[in-house]
């Protein structure tokens, strides 16, 4: 977290032009006043260096007393991690002296991002020291009912699910009320609030350049997504009707208990999905083009193709997740761009990290669906090596978002802040191996990219 947390001051010093206000190493020469924030940030980031060069040092030394406990390929990614940080300091001292044009572009981010990398994957080998490389030995998906079965036939090994249609007997209030909401729950009602954060945080992004981001288009925007995600959410509950029936988790769901007929839930989702291209359109033609390819991704291509077939499901299905991002940014500039895509890549990046929690709590259910998640396949171990690098992975994508954008202080410190939160988070798991420890996990991937969604519309918008 130290390494990460110079990587990500190097990057605001970036941004705030912290060599401009301090151009001498090792110290900054002058005062040190609250008044210039660029000369703060400048000594900010080397302090810092200082007290993670210190604790990078004693790790190594630690290790190196300990060897004969640790494995060679442990001590080899902290070697690297320990060579990197002259290197590193070298590179900086450069850049401040004014020398940066003999440097390749970017190389002090570079190496302060593989330096990061080698100590997360020192960390990673070091907590799940026994991961198999080889598949679960035994498993196989289990022969399910297709998709578009609509037989009704129970399958082998599948629970009979009693229709629980509101009884005609009861009050039409109450049945009125359980309706609405079965329908209410066919759009996942509970993911909405993240992924407007993240068309927001997309619009908010476009909008630091000329266009000027105006009400009508945050509620077209907003307005749009969340009908085009209800769209998505009720066509997964359509085509997984079968195996939803399969597992404890998704027994009750209403298209699986028969509350809500498939017929009536598939013209439900249509009218979602047309109104929402017709609220998209209202915005450009751009905009309505990703909204239908985030409807057809999720549910075709991910929900349909991938999810049964590939353990890489959701890591692919990550694509539909990160479409918001590049929405809002259409929304705003009618066109693609950089730091649009940069958020993207920060979503598809983040969203193993947030999905293989729960896969790891939810493990025998989705072996009892068939489904062929990371850890039913490639074993619990593996799974949670997995959760640290994408979770490395998505950190490093947060500084780079930085580096393209004029996201300043409030962005990097809640990236470390509730990066380091998310970190301990996934640290407890690797040493509880609990379901709670799991959920713990997910919580604090979801606290994560939800106040970094948020900083970024503040520090875009308001500072
Ligand atoms: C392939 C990609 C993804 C998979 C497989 C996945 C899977 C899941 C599952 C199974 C749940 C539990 C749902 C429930 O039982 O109600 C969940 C919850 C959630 N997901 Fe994801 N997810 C993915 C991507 C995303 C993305 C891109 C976002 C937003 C940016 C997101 C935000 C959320 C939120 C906010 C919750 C609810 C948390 C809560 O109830 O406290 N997910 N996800
Ligand atoms: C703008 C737009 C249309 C965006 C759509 C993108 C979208 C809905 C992404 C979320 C992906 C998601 C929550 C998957 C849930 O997994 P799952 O379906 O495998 O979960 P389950 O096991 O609960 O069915």
């Amino acid at each position: 977290m130290g390494a990460y947390l110079l990587v990500a001051a190097g990057a605001t010093a970036a941004v705030a032009d912290a060599a401009r206000a301090c151009s001498s190493w090792p110290v900054c020469r002058g005062p040190l006043t609250l008044a210039d924030p660029a000369l703060l940030i400048a000594w900010g980031h080397r302090v810092a260096a200082l007290l993670v060069g210190v604790l990078a040092l004693a790790t190594a030394v630690a290790a190196v007393r300990d060897r004969a406990a640790i494995r060679g390929r442990v001590l080899a990614a902290l070697a690297l991690g320990l060579v990197l940080f002259p290197v590193q300091v070298a590179i900086g001292a450069v850049v401040v002296t004014g020398g940066a044009a003999a440097l390749p572009t970017g190389a002090h981010l570079f190496v302060g991002m593989v330096l990061f990398t080698a100590l997360i994957v020192a960390l990673a080998w070091q907590l799940e020291p026994e991961a198999p490389d080889t598949p679960e030995e035994g498993w196989a998906v289990e022969p399910g009912v297709d998709a578009d079965d609509d037989s009704g036939t129970p399958g082998e090994n599948e629970a009979v699910a009693e229709p629980t249609t509101a009884p005609s007997d009861l009050p039409l209030r109450t049945r009125v009320t359980a309706t609405v909401s079965a329908y209410f729950r066919l759009t996942k009602p509970r993911l909405m609030w993240l992924l407007c954060l993240v068309a927001a945080a997309g619009m908010a992004l476009a909008s630091t350049g000329a266009p000027e981001l105006t009400v009508r288009t945050v509620v077209l925007t907003l307005g749009g997504g969340v009908l085009a995600i209800g769209a998505s959410g009720t066509f997964n509950h359509v085509l997984e009707r079968e195996k939803d029936k399969k597992m404890d988790r998704t027994s009750d769901r209403p298209i699986a208990t028969h509350q809500i007929p498939v017929r009536r839930a598939v013209a439900f989702g249509l009218t979602l999905a047309a109104a929402s291209l017709v609220v998209f359109a209202q915005l450009n033609a751009l905009a309505a083009a990703l909204g239908l390819s985030a409807i057809l991704f999720y549910s075709v291509v991910y929900t349909l193709v991938l999810k049964p077939n590939t353990v890489q499901n959701t890591v692919i299905g990550g694509f539909a997740g990160a479409l918001p991002a590049l929405i809002g940014w259409a929304a705003v500039t009618g066109e693609f761009g950089l730091a649009g895509a940069a958020l993207a890549g920060v979503i598809f990046l983040w969203t193993p990290a947030h999905f293989y929690n729960l896969a790891l709590a939810y493990k025998d259910d989705y072996a009892k669906g068939g489904f062929p998640m990371m850890p039913v396949v490639r074993g619990e171990a593996v799974t949670r090596k997995h959760i640290l690098y994408y979770l490395a992975a998505t950190l490093l994508a947060a500084v780079a978002l930085a580096e393209l954008t004029t996201l300043g202080w409030v962005y990097a410190a809640t990236t470390c802040l509730f990066g380091g939160v998310f970190l301990w988070a996934v640290l407890r798991l690797h040493r509880e191996r609990t379901e709670s420890a799991a959920f713990r996990a997910f919580h604090a991937s979801n606290a994560y990219l939800g106040t970094l969604l948020i900083a970024i519309v503040v520090d875009a918008l308001a500072i």
